[in-house]
């Protein structure tokens, strides 16, 4: 029997979600409600690691992600001066390195309309069947869940209100739908684990030499601060703002952008390299996207009909890279439970948790990295030196070790229930 579901949050879980219920045998009718007024362009690329190219694949939208795709040759190391002291990946044979960037990079904009398109071209293909449904509504969020025997009651921002077989909370780090029902009070976010790290990113103008450039350039300082610029976008060059969470940057999750800028501009303000201009951008830019880095944990991602996917429930952090991957595989593993059970909203919802559970608690383990070298001027001069060392070795085994790949420890499981290419 088809479901009537919303889905809180059109992001990369939300949009993934629709792509593979659209593509169920049961034609259910989907709702989903996203709080900007449209699609956040801000972030920067974003990579599909281990499962996630082969289910976009499956959802027939592989090729649209290879147009999209972003192609970095070179990880660098430069110091405040601007002097190159490390290059790993340019090798005779012209390879790129491998590690932290992957055969698909993509902006995560350009990510979430591939997924929205895909879901909206499926649902046209299939609205012959009557029950077919998927509606985006934008500047729209829930803003009170009440579980009723087998359905949950909505209140909306606009004062609307409508009742779902299923809600998901696809919405996020700092999810609402779990502080609604998983936290004790709203505001605790309990849920969250920071990791100690916080970040912001933002585009940037290209200069002269960074036109042809396809470098991701990084540039270190005591106290574990990064100034990462990456080039390989043909239009603009990203810029990656790292620190150790200070008590003022703890607060960035909860304030308006302007003193959120503010806020890194006094930790960034004595960096040197190119910080004076990224800086000045930042004040200017309107795709300013800044997060605490934590993980999500919570004991259990359904209540009632209620269920959560993606960062809301299970957010690995940024440390990982796996955060996308993980909405695929979250979302894919969802729509397959609820095909293969049907009416039984319950059971899907249990499965769900019991076949991926194994595959988060793998990606959530934080890589082996003991950053402590970096905090001292010393450590960090050695670093660079044993950096310049590996490179001039042409070892990549840094790269590679940074970013973890999980393809290899867990199979996804499959749902012939689903309508997927092959
Ligand atoms: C603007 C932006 C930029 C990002 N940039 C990067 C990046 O550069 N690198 C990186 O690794 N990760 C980035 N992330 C996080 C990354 O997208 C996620 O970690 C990962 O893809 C999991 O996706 P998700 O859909 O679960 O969460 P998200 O991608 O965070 O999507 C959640 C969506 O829900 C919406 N939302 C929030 N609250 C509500 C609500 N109450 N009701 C309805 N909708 C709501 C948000 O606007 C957003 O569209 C970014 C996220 C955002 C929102």
């Amino acid at each position: 029997m088809p479901l009537k579901i919303l889905i809180n949050g059109a992001g990369i879980a939300g949009t993934a979600l629709a792509n593979f219920l659209v593509r169920s045998k049961q034609g259910h009718d989907i709702t989903i409600v996203e709080r900007a007024s449209k699609f956040r362009t801000g972030g920067t690329q974003l990579d599909l690691k281990s499962h996630g190219a082969p289910l976009m694949k499956r959802l027939g939208l592989i090729d649209e992600v290879r147009a999209r795709s972003i192609h970095e040759t070179a990880l660098t190391f430069v110091d405040t001066k601007g002097r190159e002291w490390a290059r790993f990946g340019i090798n005779k044979a012209g390879k790129r390195y491998s590690g932290v960037t992957s055969e698909y990079e993509i902006m995560r904009a350009d990510l979430v309309e591939v997924l929205y398109e895909g879901s909206k071209a499926i649902a046209a293909k299939t609205s012959g069947q009557e029950s077919q449904r998927l509606r985006y509504l934008f500047a729209k969020h829930a803003t009170e869940l009440t579980q009723l025997d087998s359905r949950v009651k909505v209140v909306f921002s606009d004062g609307s209100s409508d009742e779902y077989d299923l809600v998901v909370g696809a919405d996020g780090q700092n999810s609402m739908t779990r502080r609604m029902l998983w936290e004790p009070k709203q505001d605790d976010n309990s849920a969250l684990r920071y990791t100690g790290y916080s970040v912001a990113y933002f585009h940037l103008p290209k200069t002269e030499e960074e036109i042809d450039s396809n470098l991701f350039k990084n540039c270190l300082l005591p106290g574990l601060k990064v100034l990462s610029l990456r080039c390989a976008h043909k239009d603009f060059t990203q810029a990656m703002l790292t620190a150790s969470t200070t008590e003022e940057l703890k607060e960035l999750d909860n304030q308006p952008v302007e003193k959120q800028k503010d806020l890194w501009e006094a930790s960034y303000k004595d960096f040197g390299w190119e910080g004076k201009r990224v800086l000045a951008e930042m004040q200017t830019t309107d795709d300013f996207y800044t997060a605490s880095v934590a993980q999500v944990k919570v004991d259990t991602w359904s209540k009632g009909r209620v269920v959560l996917l993606g960062d809301a429930g299970y957010c690995p952090s940024l440390l990982t890279g796996l955060g996308t991957t993980a909405s695929l595989v979250g979302a894919y593993v969802l729509a397959g439970e609820l095909a293969r059970h049907g009416d039984n909203v319950g059971e899907a919802l249990e499965s769900y948790e019991t076949v991926l559970r194994p595959y988060v608690d793998k990606i959530q383990q934080l890589p082996p990295m003991n950053l402590a070298i970096f905090r001292s001027k010393l450590g960090l001069n050695i670093s660079y030196f044993v950096l310049a060392v590996l490179s001039k070795l042409k070892i990549d085994s840094l790269a590679n070790a940074l970013m973890r790949d999980d393809k290899d420890t867990w199979q996804l499981p499959e749902y012939p229930e689903l309508e997927l290419e092959e």
